[in-house]
């Protein structure tokens, strides 16, 4: 009697256990599987938000390279993860591990994974946020898994729902998963009672019941087709990925001619529009030059770019803003054309705009002949950004060789520096070591951001001259708030102010355009300022003070108005009348050009 109500509680139990699994392990399982997927999607995301994508193109490495290393690194955790799954369902003894031979088990989640990564690569297309991103993965997967057991299953139970439309469900993804983890447990449930004697075997796929041939030739062709797809939409949409692509850019021909045409248009458009008034003869210079080296099709010059234009959309009820507003400009090869601008003035967007970061919102930009729109794969091989150097086409003892030389050049090679790690260098090793990467791989157009910050006087010197020997044979541009480094390395200047160029030209000329006056400062004790005063207006009636602190006085006096004889001698007067304790007469630097420019960019702005 005790043994026939062990034996029903038994029963009861293996029961129970029957019900709880038949329920719940196909769900379970789904969900373990897809644990992988919010990963995945997450660290794409991340890569496009911090530009990192973007970044590592712009070191040289493609897109082709790029999914098939990512690709690769999910699949290895994937399968890790995958097999020790697999590994624990069997040492736990699960019942669908005994009841299913192991190849069809290891293909099946196998051939997910494959699946699940294309996916994770489309999804990434169409996200830029990670917040959002790891939200809305996290929500995928809960959901799916459970719209799997609740909606899915319950298809699959109902004899009356169309077998066509199962396969439909079945192309998303999660509830392809989800088939195969309940087929697996039906006929696991089935043969439990036989005391699994029969194990599910390849010949059981076939059988039209399950469905589970299907299951995997659909699994294959959506890994496949989603991959391709998800290729595609990483190339024209472009969500933090840099430039986005023509739709058509496969047939590379079309495109090429729709670009040229786009030229074509945008040129004509110009010239029907563009009639800036207030525009400096030297700018309108610039923008005629360009205009006539894109008519001529002649691409010697560097880099070329024609009423290249940004406005960033309105966000968040902030009204849109443009940043930069039809910028001209011509660099021949061996010119380094510093862009000198107050904070906001729109360099940062336009460098972003040439090294692809940002896409322009119109006009047109050619580096070397290649158009920053549809070409900047190839732009980024002789850009100088390029800490990959290898996948430059260095290999070997020329890559050995060409890093060597590189960091000989910014003293960065002796004394075992060289050897340490880049982390532990001082901020001014750092940007050395910058500049360093930015000439290896010998790139014909160079992008320098502001490179001596933080070189103690010494460095500076020296980085200046590795920069005028590598002007030599490419175009540099430079940005910099250094007027003394502008000065030294520049051989053109553009004055970047409220979007626009405000001046272009050499130093030299700058000053002279200008600058008009000269700079008069003289110190005394206060008792003596009146006389001072009286002096400067006896010199020029037109001289304003610009500086005044306890003695020491700064007037602008225009060049037209003295001649500096006439100031010796005016003072050497002064000296008999009262202390004069220092005096200075000097020309107009950059730094006068430069607060000159700005300010009535300013004015001129906040007038409009
Ligand atoms: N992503 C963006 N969305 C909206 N406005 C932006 C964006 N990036 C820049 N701006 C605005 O565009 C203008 C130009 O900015 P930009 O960073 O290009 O100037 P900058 O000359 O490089 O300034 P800085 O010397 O401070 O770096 C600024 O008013 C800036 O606020």
């Amino acid at each position: 009697m005790p043994q026939t109500r062990l034996l029903r509680r038994s029963d009861m139990i293996d029961v129970m256990v029957g019900m709880v699994l038949t329920l719940f392990l196909p769900l379970l399982f789904t969900w373990i599987i897809l644990q992988l997927f919010p990963v995945m999607l997450t660290s794409l995301v991340y890569e496009k938000q911090q530009k990192l994508r973007v970044m590592m193109k712009m070191h040289g490495l493609g897109d082709g390279p790029y999914w098939m290393i990512t690709y690769s690194y999910f699949l290895f955790l994937s399968s890790v993860y995958i097999l020790g799954f697999m590994v624990s369902g069997y040492l736990i003894g699960l019942p669908i591990f005994k009841c299913t031979a192991f190849s069809i088990l290891f293909t099946f989640y196998f051939t997910y994974i494959y699946l699940q990564i294309s996916f994770a690569f489309l999804m990434a297309t169409l996200s830029l946020h990670v917040k959002t991103a790891t939200v809305i993965a996290h929500m995928f997967v809960f959901g799916s898994g459970l719209l799997g057991m609740y909606v899915f299953q319950s298809v699959l139970q109902s004899p009356s729902f169309s077998r066509d439309w199962i396969i439909i469900l079945e192309m998303f993804p999660p509830f392809a998963l989800y088939r195969g983890n309940y087929e697996f447990q039906e006929y696991t449930q089935r043969e439990r009672y036989l005391g699994y004697a029969v194990k599910m075997s390849w010949n059981d796929i076939n059988d039209g019941e399950n469905g589970m041939r299907r299951v995997f030739i659909l699994m294959a062709i959506e890994w496949f087709v989603m991959l391709i797809v998800a290729y595609y939409l990483d190339q024209v949409i472009s969500l933090g990925n840099g430039v986005r692509k023509h739709p058509l850019f496969f047939l590379k021909n079309m495109s090429k001619k729709l670009s040229a045409s786009n030229q074509q248009l945008a040129i004509q458009t110009q010239q029907l529009n563009f009639r800036d008034e207030s525009e400096k003869p030297d700018v309108s210079q610039e923008r005629e030059k360009v205009k006539e080296l894109i008519l001529l099709n002649d691409t010697t010059d560097s880099i070329v770019c024609d009423n290249l234009k940004k406005v960033y959309p309105s966000i968040d009820g902030n009204p849109e803003k443009v940043a930069v507003r039809g910028l001209s400009l011509a660099l021949g090869r061996g010119e380094c054309f510093g862009m000198l601008g107050p904070n906001g003035a729109g360099k940062t967007s336009f460098i972003s705009m040439m090294i692809g970061l940002t896409e322009p919102t119109s006009g047109m930009a050619l580096v070397n002949g290649l158009d920053i729109q549809t070409d900047m794969d190839q732009i980024y091989a002789s850009m100088g950004v390029c800490p990959q150097h290898e996948l430059k086409n260095l290999k070997g003892s020329d890559l050995t060789e060409a890093v060597e030389e590189s960091l000989k050049s910014v003293n960065l090679y002796h004394g075992g520096v060289a050897d340490k790690q880049a982390r532990t260098y001082s901020g001014g090793m750092k940007r050395r070591l910058s500049v360093a990467i930015s000439l290896i791989g010998d790139p014909k157009v160079v992008y320098m951001d502001e490179p001596s910050t933080g070189l103690d006087p010494s460095s500076r010197n020296h980085l200046w001259n590795i920069v005028k020997r590598a002007k030599k044979d490419r175009a540099i541009i430079l940005t910099t708030h250094s007027m003394e480094e502008a000065e030294a390395l520049c051989d053109r200047l553009g004055i970047f102010a409220d979007g626009s160029l405000q001046c272009i030209g050499n130093p030299k000329e700058l000053k002279a355009r200008y600058g008009g006056s000269y700079v008069f400062t003289m110190t005394t004790s206060v008792d003596q300022e009146e006389e001072v005063e009286k002096l400067i207006c006896g010199l020029s009636s037109n001289a304003s003070k610009i500086y005044h602190l306890s003695g020491t006085q700064k007037f602008e006096i225009s060049k037209k108005d003295v001649r500096i004889g006439d100031v010796f001698r005016a003072v050497e007067n002064a000296k008999r009348e009262f202390p004069i304790y220092a005096w200075g007469l000097t020309d107009t630097t950059l730094e006068d050009v430069f607060i000159k420019v700005a300010q009535a960019a300013l004015a001129s702005s906040s007038t409009m």
